[in-house]
């Protein structure tokens, strides 16, 4: 199993925030983690990047448990791209390049170059290689991290609402393209995303959390009426639109 969450529990000092996660994710796997705003969503992604520890239960990837695996390898093998990033002044090139940081040793090599170069044309930034970070509106600067996070090369891609800062076009345009990364580099994203609709589009396995806790986890059947009203609180129209599941909040 690629990653294996197992009654997992993480607290801030006193205040238990995860209490007993339990998950699965297999490669090829296209996941999008919900819920409410301080359910617990960015800290599982934190506890998953072993930048929380989390206090009891397991998280093993590819059935080695993460507290055995040195953070440099967990560099390799999970690539994370938080809800707020701070913005160093560096060249649009030399962030993303920074991305390929798990591998270079002694210096950065042609395939590194190659690498971020080839990552900035195929999101379509390379227009803007040379301006500085800092510069960036917010939509281009979601590319950037977005780029820097795939360069990293690694199994598992763990966003943090990474469309936030996109327009209609772009939250398409980059989840299309984070579709065919993934499947192209054998990359398994796991996604926090506030827009169900957007998860239903691109996601195969849905865990919704509340709570703290896993409410419910697996396939597209599981976002329906019901499970939206209990996790979010709201009465809502879930209808098939042209072959796509699409969720509609009803006036209240
Ligand atoms: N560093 C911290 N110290 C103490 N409490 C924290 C810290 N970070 C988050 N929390 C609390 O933990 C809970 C879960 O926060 P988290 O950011 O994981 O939620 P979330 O589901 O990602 O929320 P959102 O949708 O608003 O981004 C919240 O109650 C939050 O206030």
């Amino acid at each position: 199993m690629l990653l294996s969450v197992n009654n997992m529990e993480f607290s801030y000092k006193d205040m238990k925030i995860l209490k007993g996660i339990d998950f699965t994710v297999e490669e090829g796997d296209f996941v999008s983690i919900l819920g409410i705003n301080g359910s617990g969503k960015s800290t599982l992604l934190k506890c998953i990047n072993k930048i929380l520890n989390y206090e009891s239960g397991s998280i093993s990837l590819n059935d080695e448990d993460i507290k055995n695996i040195d953070n440099f390898k967990i560099a390799q093998k999970i690539a994370y791209v938080p809800q707020k990033f701070s913005v160093e002044r560096s060249t649009v090139f030399d962030a993303i390049l920074l991305g390929r940081r798990p591998y270079i040793t002694w210096n950065v090599s042609e395939k590194d170059i190659e690498i971020t170069k080839n990552m900035m044309k195929l999101l379509n930034i390379n227009s803007y290689a040379l301006r500085y970070i800092n510069e960036l509106s917010g939509g281009e600067l979601q590319k950037v991290v977005l780029a820097r996070a795939l360069v990293q090369d690694p199994e598992i891609l763990l966003l943090d609402e990474p469309t936030s800062d996109l327009d209609l076009k772009n939250q398409y345009d980059v989840m299309n393209l984070l579709k065919t990364i993934a499947k192209d580099k054998k990359i398994t994203p796991i996604i926090v995303l506030h827009d169900i609709n957007l998860a239903l589009r691109y996601s195969n396995k849905f865990i919704l959390l509340k709570d703290g806790k896993v409410f419910s986890c697996g396939g597209e059947d599981i976002i329906n009426v019901n499970t939206i009203k209990e996790v979010y609180g709201i009465d809502a129209y879930v209808k098939d639109i042209n072959g796509i599941k699409t969720v509609i909040p009803k006036p209240y």
